[in-house]
């Protein structure tokens, strides 16, 4: 039977978080999935494989902002009013634009090409209609409302490079450039394991000692918020028989196995002996609050993490390690989290030195200031902390008390989990 990693194990251990993504990171960067060409349909959050080169100018021609008149700027009036031929008209969509004499105006609509001898649009809302002319009195401006060709992309420039996540906006950006389709990295495969002899599915009455599985929920979550479908998420008994099937198995098909449970210091944990003994541990245990059994090895061509099981933890630990593994393994530029800066607003002291991850709310004050304030609900079981913060603050591993008032480094939580 395998047991836990002894005292002198041939592994790094007790890492910082830095460290420990580092190494991650550079895991990842020999793991790179290939490229495939998916319909801009099914690419929102995939990771774009090639730099994209606008093919032509966007907009592509020059075009009306608003809908109104467009005419000659010269020949607006300097004061008084002005009266203006209209002499036709141009819809978004029009096949060209109608031709016009000095002194006359066209109708035109919000995206319809500026006619060639026109270089200011006056909105309808500015203009007398007279008949069949129309009526601008002084005060407008010589160039107003019109969108030269090119003034968002040039064609030519790089409009998205390889390593930008799909958003819904580059999506637009693709489809303006006129491509229907992108080349992204292949999505990870993602084996997900929840383990324990406690759980139980939310659907079932819990039995004595007995409590709901939630990690499958939260990780699925955050998968699923990554852009990432797991294969069927399995519930493994702390049975290490049962486990080594299943993790060999998982090894030989995915590219990242994720498992919850069973990684810390009890008789049942047996995920560090079984990568061990499967594959490779490339680290186990990382300066974290909460969080700190996190373990990273591989097993067959599978990258595995073992997140602790208490439920913040799994969070946390996906947050700072498997979220950027993720994005990483995909050749994604921006692997981390952006950090925002707020101030405390209540002192905090610490004790240990690992970095602390607090869940807190988030007010902004009329100075424009961010506010931060631990919650009460700190422990790493308890979710309530978790789902009502605004971020995490992240208390760094040697600072042991800071002020009300200090600034700290806060990761907003919404889109993180
Ligand atoms: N003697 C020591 N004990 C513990 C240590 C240690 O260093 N020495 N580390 C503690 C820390 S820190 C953490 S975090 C936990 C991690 O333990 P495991 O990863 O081995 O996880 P389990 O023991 O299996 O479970 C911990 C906790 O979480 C609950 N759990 C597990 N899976 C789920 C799930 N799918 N849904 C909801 N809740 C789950 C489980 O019932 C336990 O309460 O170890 C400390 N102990
Ligand atoms: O690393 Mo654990 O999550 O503190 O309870």
């Amino acid at each position: 039977m395998p047991q836990s990693t002894g005292s002198n194990p041939d592994f790094p251990t007790r890492l910082s978080v830095d460290e420990a993504r580092s190494r991650v990171l550079e895991l990842c960067a020999s793991r790179r999935l290939p490229a495939e060409s998916v319909d801009l349909d099914d690419a929102l959050g995939r990771v774009l494989a090639e730099n994209v080169i606008a093919p032509h100018d966007l907009p592509p021609f020059t075009n009306s902002a608003m809908d109104g008149y467009a005419l000659r700027g010269a020949d607006l009036p300097a004061q008084g009013e002005r009266r203006f031929r209209v002499a036709g008209q141009v819809l978004a969509g029009a096949g060209d634009a109608p031709s016009f004499e000095a002194g006359a105006c066209v109708r035109i609509t919000t995206g319809a090409p500026l006619p060639p001898a026109a270089d200011t649009v006056v909105i309808k809302e500015n203009v007398t209609v007279d008949g069949d002319a129309i009526v601008i009195a002084a005060g407008e401006r010589v160039g107003a409302n019109v969108r030269p060709a090119g003034e968002d992309y040039r064609g030519g420039e790089t409009a998205l490079r390889a390593g930008d996540l799909l958003t819904a906006a580059r999506l637009g950006v693709l489809a303006s450039c006129g491509f229907a389709r992108a080349k992204v990295a292949r999505r990870p495969r993602v084996a997900l394991f929840v383990t324990g002899d406690e759980l139980v599915p939310p659907d079932r009455p819990l039995g004595f000692g007995q409590i709901h599985d939630s990690n499958r929920y939260s990780l699925g979550g955050l998968l699923r918020g990554a852009g990432i479908e797991p294969e069927p998420i399995a519930h493994l008994r702390d049975d290490p028989d049962a486990l080594r099937v299943a993790l060999r198995e998982a090894g030989e098909r995915c590219d990242l196995v994720i498992s919850s449970g069973g990684v810390s210091a009890g008789e049942a944990d047996f995920l560090p002996g079984l990568v061990t003994e499967l594959g490779r541990v490339h680290f186990w245990k990382v300066r974290m609050r909460p969080g700190m059994p996190a373990l990273c090895g591989e097993i067959g061509g599978a990258l595995v993490f073992a997140l602790p099981g208490n439920p913040v933890s799994t969070i946390a630990t996906f947050l700072m390690l498997v979220r950027p593994a993720l994005r990483a393994l995909q050749g994604a530029r921006e692997t981390g989290t952006r950090s925002w800066k707020a101030r405390l607003a209540a002192p905090i002291v610490k004790k240990h030195d690992r970095a602390e991850f607090l869940r807190a709310s988030i007010v902004t004050h009329d100075d424009g200031a961010l506010w931060a304030t631990p919650l009460r609900s700190q422990g790493s079981g308890m979710l309530r902390g978790v789902a009502e913060a605004d971020a995490l603050i992240v208390v760094p591993e040697h600072t042991h008390e800071l002020a009300a008032g200090a600034v700290v480094e806060i990761m907003p939580l919404p889109g993180l989990c």
